[in-house]
């Protein structure tokens, strides 16, 4: 049996940071783990310096009985603490036979928590039994598991909602466990309804009754699942139980990062290893890769929108001193600062914008008056820059004059797009290009399953011949979004009332295999917007060949 206390982590047994993804946050809707996935959640967790990883309820999934298995010969923890999840025997029956109790024995984890009732109300209701069963219920098995070497954490199912309704009752189960040898008395806010306010209260007042060493888990159905558990450790708690990105049951649990943030940045307390602070984002990233879900840009400390600023007053302070802006410095867990440039910048933005882009704009106040009132006008047209730093590099360079007489490595004499519905239903787009590219008049025809495809074809085959670094450009993502009925015409300025009239707003991803850029277009004719984004897109590399980043 491997060791019951986490390794080389700053507070060593004296706190503990304790993960459930693999169990609570797999209760997730739209997650579903593998055995493989698990393991390499668990090697993630384990390399941020987290105490405790709870793999799961083996007996009850199989998938989780599998993952202790392989855990035994392919996980190699180094700070970590692996964890069976799964519940007290049954009522009336003995722990020993209990098939379930026996399966947390089998997966060979060192630890393990018991899930009990501690609401009379779920005890009569749900178990259908009195509370004497109950509390013989935990403390059988939390003897049982003892004497076979595991640690035992108790997580007290609807602690405090059962704790407003009879505090006895719940104290007696926590009792029943902690007398049994239990380490943790793990108070679970399971429905979530908690505030951070009362649940301290509780929290205290359970710690100057019995003297346990509590603990605390969180579900965030109020949106308070990281605030209760930062509340509950400053009342005393000890142990905190946690999700990767608050994945969870319903609304999710409290999002390991924000709470690991949290403790470290605000209340000094080094729940891992400081030289893995700096990983928070991309293991955040990870495993919300891991989990087949887009992570949240607007996650508090790790998402990448966390320290995003878009307002012009921020930036003016930002350029200043960034911290008067941010309430921590981002590359303390690993994230960074981005300034936006949108219709809400001011020239502050745009210096500091150019500075991401390797453009000294401190000594052009003309240059920034300029880009900033064009950025303005052009998005209360419909454009938008804040995810097109590309195109909004080209205007800025176009002000400076900066490029080459024109980016755009051609000239357009023409386009013509036909889309043909066959007779036999098919569908072909033809698109014709003429343009003029090193002093030659070019014209070029392709076919492609859509008017776009078939325009970004033709013109790739009239520049093919002139360009030697076409061929590296790939269009990687393309998204179309038709703005709302009453945003004003591009083109003649009228607002526009109706779906046929919206305005469409193309963005468009290019690679180059070492980079990534993104360009946008706007016209009240889907081709065309998709043809500004695209011309953007090849001035963009053409500029950059030119003018590398600074
Ligand atoms: C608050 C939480 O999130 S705890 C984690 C919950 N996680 C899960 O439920 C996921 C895994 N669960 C499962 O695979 C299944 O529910 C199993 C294998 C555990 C049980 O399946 P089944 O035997 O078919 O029972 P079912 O799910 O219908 O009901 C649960 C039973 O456990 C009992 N039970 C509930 N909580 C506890 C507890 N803390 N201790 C002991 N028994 C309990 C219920 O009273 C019910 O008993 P009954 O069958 O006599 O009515
Ligand atoms: C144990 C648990 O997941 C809960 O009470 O919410």
């Amino acid at each position: 049996m491997s060791r019951t206390t986490p390794a080389e982590t700053p507070l060593g047994d004296a706190f503990h940071l304790y993960d459930t993804t693999l169990r609570d946050g797999a209760q997730g809707e739209g997650i579903s783990y593998s055995a493989a996935d698990k393991l390499a959640v668990a090697r993630l967790l384990d390399e941020l310096g987290v105490g405790f990883i709870e793999g799961g309820w083996p007996g009850a999934l199989p998938k989780d009985t599998e993952f202790f298995a392989r855990a035994a010969h392919e996980l190699d923890l180094r700070h970590a603490v692996l964890v069976a999840f799964g519940a007290t025997r049954r009522p009336d029956t003995k722990a020993a036979d209990d098939p379930q109790v026996r399966a947390l024995l089998d997966s060979g984890a060192p630890a393990v928590t018991l899930v009990a009732k501690s609401d009379r109300r779920h005890i009569e209701r749900a178990l259908r039994t009195d509370v004497d069963e109950a509390c013989a219920m935990v403390s059988d098995t939390v003897a049982l598991l003892v004497a076979e070497g595991r640690r035992v954490f108790l997580d007290a199912e609807h602690f405090f909602d059962g704790y407003a309704y009879d505090s006895d009752t719940s104290l007696r189960v926590l009792t029943a466990a902690m007398e049994a040898g239990a380490d943790v008395a793990v108070l679970c806010d399971t429905n979530g309804g908690q505030l951070p306010l009362g649940l301290a209260d509780t929290v205290r007042d359970v710690i100057d009754k019995t003297g346990f060493r509590v603990g605390i888990h969180c579900q965030d159905d109020t949106s308070c699942a990281v605030a209760n558990s930062v509340a509950a450790v400053q009342a005393g708690a000890t142990h905190v139980q946690c999700t990767a990105n608050g994945y969870g049951e319903r609304a999710g649990n409290a999002d390991l990062f924000a709470t690991i943030g949290n403790l470290v940045t605000k209340l000094d307390m080094p729940v891992i290893p400081q030289e893995r602070m700096t990983e928070l984002a991309r293991v955040s990233h990870a495993l919300a890769e891991i989990a087949n879900i887009a992570p949240d840009t607007h996650q508090a400390y790790v998402g990448s929108s966390a320290f995003a600023h878009k307002a012009g007053l921020h930036a003016s302070a930002i350029k200043v001193d960034p911290l008067l802006y941010n309430h921590i410095d981002p590359s303390v867990v690993g994230n960074d600062q981005r300034v936006l440039v949108t219709e809400m910048a001011g020239r502050a933005s745009l210096e500091l914008k150019g500075r991401e882009l390797g453009v000294d704009l401190a000594g052009q106040p003309e240059v920034l008056t300029n880009v900033v009132g064009k950025v303005k006008d052009l998005e209360a047209r419909g454009w938008s820059f804040e995810a097109a730093d590309a195109s909004l590099e080209l205007l800025l360079r176009d002000e400076l004059s900066q490029s080459t007489v024109d980016h755009t490595p051609f000239r357009l004499e023409s386009y013509r797009v036909i889309l043909d519905h066959r007779l036999d239903g098919e569908i072909v787009s033809e698109a014709t290009v003429k343009v003029q590219v090193a002093e030659e008049r070019v014209i070029a025809t392709a076919e492609g399953n859509g008017p776009v495809h078939a325009l970004d074809a033709a013109l790739r085959k009239a520049l093919r011949p002139h360009l030697s670094w076409l061929d590296s450009v790939e269009l990687v993502d393309y998204k179309v979004r038709i703005l709302t009925p009453g945003a004003r015409h591009p083109v003649n300025g009228s607002d526009s009332q109706h779906g046929t009239d919206a305005v469409t707003r193309v963005l468009v991803v290019s690679a180059d295999g070492g980079q990534e850029w993104t360009t946008v277009g706007v016209h009240g004719n889907i081709v065309e917007a998709s043809w500004l984004a695209l011309c953007d897109a090849l001035a963009h590399k053409a500029m950059r060949l030119t003018q590398p980043v600074g």
